[in-house]
């Protein structure tokens, strides 16, 4: 049996736009629908095609409207699956399904950084295997080469083995940075040791105590007297003398410095924003890393350092003019404080979000660090943009293979904030122990989010209006919709057919309790899927019959044990805005 609710709407329709404050506005519009006709079937290939007659509040248009699709970008042709008559999902995923069924599969996606410990192809099948939803590269670090054959590694991996890792590629940004080290993986600073920062480009071997530094201005910019932090105060200097391009400094607080580490200097207890803060977001070296990100059809970019959204619109009309058929998404890395004070703007103007806990810890006290990531993972949400909590989640497991409590904690509390996905830096990138981190990740979401359903923690989280014509007000209204009814009913899974990948997204930002199946005729919006949080991407060939998608879709999933008859299933879909509740034939 099906219970349907279809809404027919006509593509010339316009509705009021929300307003533009929409971060703490509670939709105050809600499109009156509309009557609806629900249609009861018993044949799975009867196909009705109910009227739904549409008279819409406000713009006095009414009358009964035929099927009208809705309009959706073409995603780039050559990616569209040809095969029509099998299903595409990895192999872990499936073993999941099987072995845990539907409620118990993991929401939180997870990002890896890749560096000299996973870059082989068995270290990343082996981070594949362990949940690995996105590869992240860092433009900071490696060569171009050798971030090409990690990319090859990880594009061959999901050819070979039916994984869709995406990959990311991190911009260096134009930050002050610490030189390379002269190749040393570290430098050990003590206290009262006397060091010197300079623009200079040392001999190799580096001098003793000597470190290199990228910013011009530097040695004009610091005076005597300020505090040099290293990482955000893994290890501090007192700058005590300035000669010519040299910056004599006192170690105070010692470490371990790494190679290209990030410099901030401070000042009477703030940071000092002088020329550094004129740097352009995007350096010469970052558009020629894009321009490779580009040529390599990467699926996402991150960016450093974003103070402004005009950046995110330039890099966006950037890459369209130069990529026509491809849709790399922009990632906003929060780090800055300029990227705080125009937080909504920025999100707003991206494609995601990342709460680059790092960076940002150098910038603002560390005890803010936790209201701004709870900030900004809320209006990612609100704005329906992915959003990833980075940097130091497990960081003692760089060298330790179990982590500490703490840092179980933090994770947690980035699950229980609901974000999209989790990031491991060094952990993955250069540590000892990156596939035990993963696992940690791993175990600790799955945990938190099965407490989050037992305990019946629904949030009640306002989400407003995001999408600016009626058709998009429709789809998010449906989706709401779909996602209550999915929890009251208790429902095993929601399903979303979705050309471009919005509709899942938007069933996604709902966070329901069931996992979401999102099927996809594109290869690119697969992999772009598996950054959103309970999404199960999957790359089938649909129609814009319905009937025939759901039939098709229970027949194939069915074969491989995935569904069962019985299971209890919510059908949405952009083809035909609709929400169907059935139980699996
Ligand atoms: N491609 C790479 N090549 C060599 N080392 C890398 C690479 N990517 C990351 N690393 C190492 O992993 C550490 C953590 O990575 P990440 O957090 O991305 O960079 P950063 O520490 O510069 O912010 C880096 O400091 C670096 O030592
Ligand atoms: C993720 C971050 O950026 P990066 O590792 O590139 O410095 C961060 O600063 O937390
Ligand atoms: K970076
Ligand atoms: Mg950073």
């Amino acid at each position: 049996m099906s219970q349907s609710l279809h809404i027919f709407t006509p593509s010339n329709l316009t509705f009021p736009k929300p307003s533009s404050n929409r971060r703490f506005l509670v939709t105050t519009f809600s499109p009156k629908l509309i009557s609806i006709k629900a249609s009861t079937s018993s044949d799975p290939n009867s196909s009705t095609s109910p009227q739904v007659l549409i008279s819409n509040n406000g713009t006095g248009a009414s009358g009964i409207l035929s099927s009208t699709p809705q309009d959706y970008d073409t995603p780039p042709s050559q990616s569209i699956f040809s095969d029509s008559s099998s299903i595409e999902v990895d192999a872990v995923t499936e073993a999941e399904l099987k072995e845990n069924g539907f409620r118990s599969t993991r929401r939180t996606k997870l990002v890896c950084t890749i560096g000299p410990a996973t870059c082989e192809f068995e270290e990343l099948e082996a981070l594949a295997v362990g949940g690995m939803n996105v590869a992240r590269i860092n433009m900071c670090h490696g060569t171009r080469d050798w971030h090409k054959r990690v990319i090859e590694r990880v594009r061959r991996l999901n050819e070979e083995k039916g994984f869709a890792v995406a990959i990311m590629m991190d911009t260096e940004g134009s930050e002050i940075r610490m030189g390379d080290l002269g190749g040393a993986s570290s430098a050990k600073a003590e206290d009262g040791e006397i060091w010197t920062f300079s623009v200079r480009a040392f001999d190799s071997p580096r001098p003793e105590r000597t470190v290199n530094v990228n910013y011009d201005g530097f040695a004009e910019d610091v005076k005597v007297g300020d505090e040099l932090l290293v990482d955000g105060g893994m290890v501090r200097f007192e700058v005590i003398e300035k000669i010519g391009p040299d910056v004599k400094c006192r170690c105070t607080d010692p470490g371990l410095m790494l190679p290209r580490a990030n410099l901030t200097f401070w000042r009477d207890g703030s940071l000092v924003r002088e020329r550094n803060a004129m740097l352009p977001t995007i350096s010469s070296k970052d558009w020629l890393d894009i321009d490779f990100g580009i040529a390599e059809g990467v699926d996402f970019i991150a960016i450093s350092f974003v103070k402004s959204a005009e950046v995110i619109n330039h890099l966006k009309s950037y890459i369209a003019a130069r990529s026509r058929d491809s849709d790399i998404a922009v990632i906003a890395k929060i780090e800055s404080v300029d990227s705080l004070k125009n937080l909504e703007e920025i999100i707003q103007a991206s494609d995601g979000a990342m709460v680059a806990r790092g960076d940002l810890g150098a910038q603002i006290p560390l005890e803010q660090v936790p209201s701004a990531q709870q900030n900004i993972v809320q209006i990612c949400r609100q704005l329906n943009k992915p959003v990833i909590v980075a940097s130091q989640l497990l960081e003692s497991m760089i060298e330790y293979p179990t982590p500490t409590r703490a840092e179980v904690a933090d994770v947690s509390e980035a699950v229980r904030q609901r974000a999209d996905a989790l990031m491991l830096s060094g952990e993955s990138a250069m540590g000892q122990y990156p596939d035990k981190a993963l696992a940690v990740l791993r175990s600790v979401s799955v945990r938190i989010e099965k407490w989050w359903r037992e305990e019946k923690c629904h949030e009640a989280m306002e989400l407003p209006v995001v999408g600016s014509s009626f058709s998009d007000s429709i789809s998010e209204e449906i989706c709401s919709s779909a996602a209550k009814m999915a929890n009251n009913l208790g429902v095993d899974a929601l399903f979303v057919y979705t050309k471009t990948g919005h509709m899942a997204s938007l069933l996604s930002r709902c966070r329901p309790d069931c996992p979401i199946f999102a099927f996809t005729s594109t290869i690119s919006v697969r992999r772009r899927l598996n950054l959103q949080w309970g999404l199960i991407p999957f790359r089938l060939s649909f129609t814009d019959d319905m009937e025939s998608n759901l039939n098709k879709t229970f027949s194939l999933l069915k074969a491989r044990g995935m569904i069962k008859s019985g299971d209890l299933v919510i059908a949405v879909s952009d083809i035909l805005q609709s929400i169907q509740v059935m139980n699996v034939p």
